[in-house]
């Protein structure tokens, strides 16, 4: 069926849902309490900025109040949660649906497709080495998904654990722990956060987890079920303690290796004990318990204690890795702008008779400056392509130091010894003269 060129202001849908074929979850798309899902990209007109619309097909709203329901999520901000925007009814699909509009993230997967699908396409255990985030520039990874070249940094385990090795009861290699805990301890933070606001996700499941660069994850499909199955919200505390226990099996899951891992837990339990370290198996045992009211987010924190640590320390050498690299690109934005004052000044007919611009004007310095930079040639005549003296005179240039080049005329006749501050001046009158007339 063509798509609808518009749903409630977000136009250009473009389908998401991935055949079992390519990696999907296989759930047959009725994985949202027997109704259908589909999943799209859309831009929100005005915004020019992208969503992601999960569209439940053929679902008669009963009661305003469902949908009501939802807000309360957009209200709920945390970096382990992907951002709930808003939902409504549409007809524009010739059914009745209802659209829940999230935060789009590029280049992402869910857990299942990273890591269990028998064509998981997150490479295996790409994080193994603590240098991997300085591979991206040439790895195949970085190509197909660029997104990922802000990788969080692997820190080395502090916990003694085996960190990966040989594969469990699925197919799939079994997480090193330093990820696995990293997964653990972001979606405990996200579920504390969602808990504390009187809600519940009803989603922990490795199929509605998105992960996106290296080891971020967050908790997708948030207000679904809450809409579908709308009950005025009296079994909430029922549900936490369910995403407690679907909280346990989602580790199961991912440190066998296997989605059915679940269903035999005492093998399951004994292969985590063999490949983790006890407090990981603390964990899970604890989120499996009998639920009760003492069964709560805040203690399977308390249970974690060190991780949490680890964690923020990943965190803060993630951000110092990207800072840095925010200030080469930094610098870099800084050189096209003065290229592009090159571009506009450089070789314009209308200054050719301007004397200016002639060997005696104060403006003949942006053209030998320029021929300095980049018209160059060796000894034999050949040009020279030097990037680094390119880039050295422009960031000199930018700067507008005090240190003085010499400056030789086409002919070799005359040279002109000048500090990076003159020419800066000069380009940056020239530059405002055009933009003036
Ligand atoms: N918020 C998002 N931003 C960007 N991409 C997303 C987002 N949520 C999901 N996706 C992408 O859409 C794909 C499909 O998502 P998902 O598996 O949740 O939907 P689905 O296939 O319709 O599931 P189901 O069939 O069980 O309803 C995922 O592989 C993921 O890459």
């Amino acid at each position: 069926m063509k798509l609808p060129d518009e749903v409630g202001g977000y136009t250009g849908l473009l389908p998401l849902d991935k055949p079992p074929s390519e990696g999907g979850s296989g759930s047959g798309g009725l994985g949202w309490a027997g109704y259908r899902g589909w999943v799209y990209k859309a831009w929100k007109e005005g915004e020019g900025r992208c969503y992601m619309l999960r569209r439940i097909e053929g679902f008669r709203l009963q009661h305003e109040a469902a949908i009501a329901a939802v807000e309360k999520w957009t209200r709920v901000r945390h970096p382990g949660l992907v951002g709930v925007r808003e939902a409504f009814t549409t007809r524009a699909f010739g059914d009745q649906s209802v659209i829940f509009v999230y935060d789009f993230h590029p280049c992402s997967q869910t857990l299942y497709e990273a890591h269990l699908s028998p064509l998981a396409t997150l490479p295996p255990n790409p994080w193994s080495t603590p240098l991997t985030h300085h591979a991206h520039h040439g790895g195949a990874a970085a190509h197909a998904a660029p997104y990922r070249s802000a990788a969080r940094p692997a820190l080395p385990s502090t916990a003694g654990g085996p960190g990966g090795g040989a594969g469990g009861a699925g197919t799939s290699p079994v997480l090193p722990e330093r990820v696995l805990w990293s997964y653990v301890v972001q979606i405990a933070s996200a579920l504390k956060c969602v808990h504390n606001s009187a809600l519940a996700v009803r989603t922990i499941d490795v199929s509605r987890i998105l992960v996106t660069g290296k080891n971020r994850v967050r908790l997708g499909g948030a207000g679904v079920l809450d809409c579908l199955t709308w009950d005025g919200g009296q079994s909430i505390p029922a549900h936490q303690q369910d995403d407690l226990l679907s909280f346990g099996k989602l580790i199961i899951a991912l440190a066998c290796g296997s989605t059915s891992a679940v269903h035999n837990l005492p093998k399951s339990v004994d292969h985590i004990s063999r490949m983790y370290s006890p407090d990981l198996k603390n964990v899970v045992l604890y989120l499996l318990s009998k639920p009760g009211p003492r069964k709560t987010i805040e203690e399977v924190l308390v249970l974690m204690g060190p991780r949490v640590v680890d964690e923020l320390n990943s965190s803060l050498v993630a951000e110092d890795t990207i800072e840095h690299e925010l200030m080469r690109e930094l610098e870099n934005g800084r050189l096209v702008r003065l290229l592009a004052k090159f571009g506009f000044i450089n070789e314009r007919p209308e200054f050719d008779h301007d004397p200016r611009w002639a060997e005696t004007g104060d403006r003949y310095l942006i053209k030998l400056f320029r021929d300095y930079v980049f018209h160059q040639v060796d000894e034999t005549g050949r040009p020279v392509t030097d990037l680094s003296h390119v880039l050295t005179a422009l960031n000199k240039l930018d700067a507008g130091v005090d240190e003085k080049l010499m400056l030789v005329s086409r002919d070799e006749q005359s040279c002109l010894i000048v500090s990076y501050r003159e020419i800066k001046n000069c380009v940056e009158s020239a530059f405002a003269d055009l933009s003036r007339s």
